[in-house]
């Protein structure tokens, strides 16, 4: 069954994300869109220690219907459900090297990290930074709105990254290749980068869309 499924993938991705150190303590929070509603995390809840009953259950507006109240970030969430129709999957996590990004003030606010492997243009694509609002501000939603839809993925400024996917496992490879391209992109920095050539990057995207 859809929904049982999903929470199942919720709790383990949480708890696999939480014992790589992609999040500390309860920071991040994790959604999917079922037929009838969505699945999000509660808040302050631990991604390493989440329970598959406990999970909240909101309906199509985003309304309660079950589960422990739901994580501050349901606005964030729900602007890239508006934004992307094909969005089955919302991560949003503090993870270290994306974060950090989110932090430099030389960081491009349309472009936060070169294309310098194949895999960060084929699962992310091109990142804006998206100006800062306080964590669980409604605020947010309508700056979401307006880049969501050309892009996969974001990073908060002077917080950390949000990727959606098609699939719960596909937003979490892409949250996952981008910490590893922050953390790529912070380890050579100030040394004599090379970047994929814009016609490689465009024949990624073709290829591999994203
Ligand atoms: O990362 C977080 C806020 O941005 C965590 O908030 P919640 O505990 O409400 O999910
Ligand atoms: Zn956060």
């Amino acid at each position: 069954m859809e929904e049982s499924r999903l929470r199942d993938d919720i709790c383990r991705w949480g708890a696999s994300l939480f014992n790589r150190g992609y999040t500390a303590g309860s920071s991040g929070n994790l959604s999917a869109r079922l037929p009838d509603g969505f699945l999000v995390t509660p808040t302050n809840s631990c991604l390493g220690f989440l329970e598959p009953s406990r999970l909240t259950k909101l309906d199509t507006a985003g309304r309660l219907v079950s589960g422990d109240p739901p994580t501050k970030e349901v606005p964030l969430h729900m602007a890239f459900y508006e934004a992307r129709p094909e969005a089955g999957a919302v991560v949003h996590l503090h993870s270290t090297f994306a974060t950090a990004l989110s932090c430099l003030a030389d960081t491009d606010p349309e472009d936060a990290l070169p294309p310098i492997t194949p895999y960060m243009v084929m699962r992310v694509g091109r990142v804006p930074v998206i100006p800062y609002t306080h964590p669980g501000s409604a605020d947010v939603k309508p700056l979401i709105l307006a880049r969501a839809a050309e892009h996969p993925a974001v990073l908060l400024a002077n917080h950390g990254p949000v990727v959606s996917g098609k699939s719960f496992e596909a937003a979490v490879f892409a949250a996952e290749e981008l910490e590893e391209t922050a953390k790529l992109v912070l380890l050579t920095r100030g040394l004599p980068q090379r970047h994929l050539p814009s016609d490689v990057v465009s024949e990624l995207r073709r290829r591999f869309g994203s």
